[in-house]
């Protein structure tokens, strides 16, 4: 009773200081538990990082995750996991891939962004719950995502618009224009997933533009899908839309579905294509790239490629080139989010062994891209450098490693469904552009990591048909 007397004859700025001392005593109590007390508190990482989970959103909105990751890597070394919000940690090695991503008992989306609505309605890639996600996947999933599929019904549509793409970088090259190859290159894409997703494609390349505002305004989202996805506190109060699998899928989640295919398609293609032709360039002087059109002149000379070249094709007669491509996704992955899981818990929960280190039951766990690609023992001595020949020189052992290791579709169940078509179109755009033209790079441009998705920018040159 006295308390609440002497509270109420406090002055304004009293009570203010009071709530700020209350507020403050709060944020640090929250801070010493979460740091000192919390079942993760024994693994390395920075204080800051495991008190809150603004700490996360800050660097992605920063644009500066992976740089940020890679760096407590090298500082907290690789054997261990490393705590990087208050309730997740980061496998930084290869050999964590299997026991993540490929364990059944693990494909649980952790809470997200993903039933909120923030991306759209629901789809595959939003479905939390793994038993779900494998039905949905089921459905929608299937051979006309395989290989053989494409080959047969696709690849002869995709040779339309690689002649079409041929096409127009002439006309840059004989008006000797400057061309901002990563917006092309995007434009190719956009155009290969509309046409996918409608049967045609919405005319991109043909008329070189942005149709539709759809690739800036897909770029224009992602600061802010970083920010939300990692920010605890902001995340759980957006409303909830869990998805119900309904058969047949009602319009909406119809579109929702193809949204997602564009969306999961056409830019992260765009960032393969443009970061290989951007490390054929810029790589040593230009060695890279002659030592790639000395094998394709090799193979035309040889009569084994077709115009446009056939995947068949380049996937048997341009192992460098194929290096190139995969070198480029090694270092440059273009979806290098942290697409976490959580660990089993329920009743009875166990700890779960990832890697050799048991981690409690209901924890995020995760890798990245980013990271994983330049693990110092697999790609020693040069992990962060560009080496095609690396790729060759392995022996089957050390090869079939480096294969295990790619993390650039993801793993497990929940593997990029679309994986088959952005080869594709890498392996037969890439060899033709180096094929037809030959490129004077005027600006190296940059790779933007903005929430988890990475984009080219800047990365401009001028054509010569060759
Ligand atoms: C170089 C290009 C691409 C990269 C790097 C890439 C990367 C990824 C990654 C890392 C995932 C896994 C996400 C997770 O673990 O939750 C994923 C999922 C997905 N990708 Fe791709 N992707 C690419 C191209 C495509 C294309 C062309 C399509 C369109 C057909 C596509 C459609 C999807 C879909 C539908 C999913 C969700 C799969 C699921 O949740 O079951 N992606 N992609």
């Amino acid at each position: 009773m006295t308390v609440l007397m002497a509270l109420r004859d406090l002055s304004w700025y009293h009570t203010l200081g009071l709530l700020l001392v209350g507020l403050v005593s709060a944020a640090a109590v929250r801070t010493v538990r979460r740091v000192y007390l919390h079942p993760l508190s024994k693994f390395p990482g920075p204080w800051y990082a495991a008190a809150t989970s603004l700490t996360s959103a800050f660097v992605s909105w920063r644009r500066v995750e992976s740089e940020w990751l890679l760096g407590l890597t090298k500082k907290y070394g690789t054997d261990t996991p490393i705590r990087i919000t208050p309730s997740m940690l980061l496998f930084p090695r290869p050999s964590a891939l299997k026991d993540i991503y490929w364990d059944p008992a693990c494909n649980f989306k952790p809470e997200s962004l993903y039933e909120t609505g923030v991306l759209g309605p629901p789809q595959l890639f939003t479905t939390r719950d793994g038993e779900a996600h494998r039905r949905l996947r089921k459905a929608l999933g299937g051979t006309q995502w395989s290989i053989g599929y494409l080959k047969k019904n696709w690849e002869s549509r995709i040779d339309d618009q690689v002649r079409l793409f041929v096409d127009k970088m002439t006309e840059f090259a004989e008006r000797k224009e400057a061309v901002m190859l990563c917006d092309k290159v995007a434009e190719f894409a956009a155009d290969i997933m509309t046409m996918v997703s409608f049967t045609e494609p919405w005319g991109f390349v043909k008329n070189s533009r942005d149709e539709r505002g759809l690739l800036a305004e897909w770029r224009s989202g992602l600061d802010f899908f970083g920010v939300a996805g990692r920010w605890q506190t902001f995340r759980r109060h957006l409303p909830r839309r869990p998805l119900r699998v309904r058969r047949p899928p009602r319009p909406l989640e119809k579109r929702a579905h193809i949204t997602l295919l564009i969306q999961a398609g056409a830019d992260t293609t765009a960032t393969a294509l443009g970061c290989t032709l951007r490390y054929l360039l810029a790589t040593d002087g230009g060695r890279v790239l002659a030592q790639a059109r000395a094998e394709l002149d090799r193979a035309e000379y040889e009569g084994k490629l077709s115009d446009p070249i056939a995947y068949e094709e380049a996937r048997r007669h341009l192992p460098y080139l194929g290096a190139c491509i995969k070198e480029a996704l090694r270092l440059a992955p273009p979806a290098t989010n942290l697409f976490a899981r959580l660990t089993p818990s329920g009743r009875n929960p166990k700890a779960k062994l990832i890697d050799g280190v048991l981690v409690p039951p209901g924890t995020e766990v995760t890798t990245i891209s980013y990271v994983v690609h330049r693990d110092p023992e697999l790609y020693a001595p040069d992990p962060e450098t560009y080496r095609p020949e690396r790729w060759l020189e392995a022996g089957d052992k050390k090869a079939g490693e480096m294969e295990a290791a790619q993390f650039g579709f993801g793993a497990g169940p929940r593997q990029c469904l679309g994986k088959e078509i952005a080869n594709m179109e890498l392996w037969k755009v890439v060899p033709q552009v180096v094929r037809r033209f030959d490129m004077e790079m005027l600006a190296a441009g940059e790779y933007v990591v903005a929430g988890g998705v990475a984009y080219n920018q800047g990365f401009k040159v001028r054509l010569t048909r060759r």
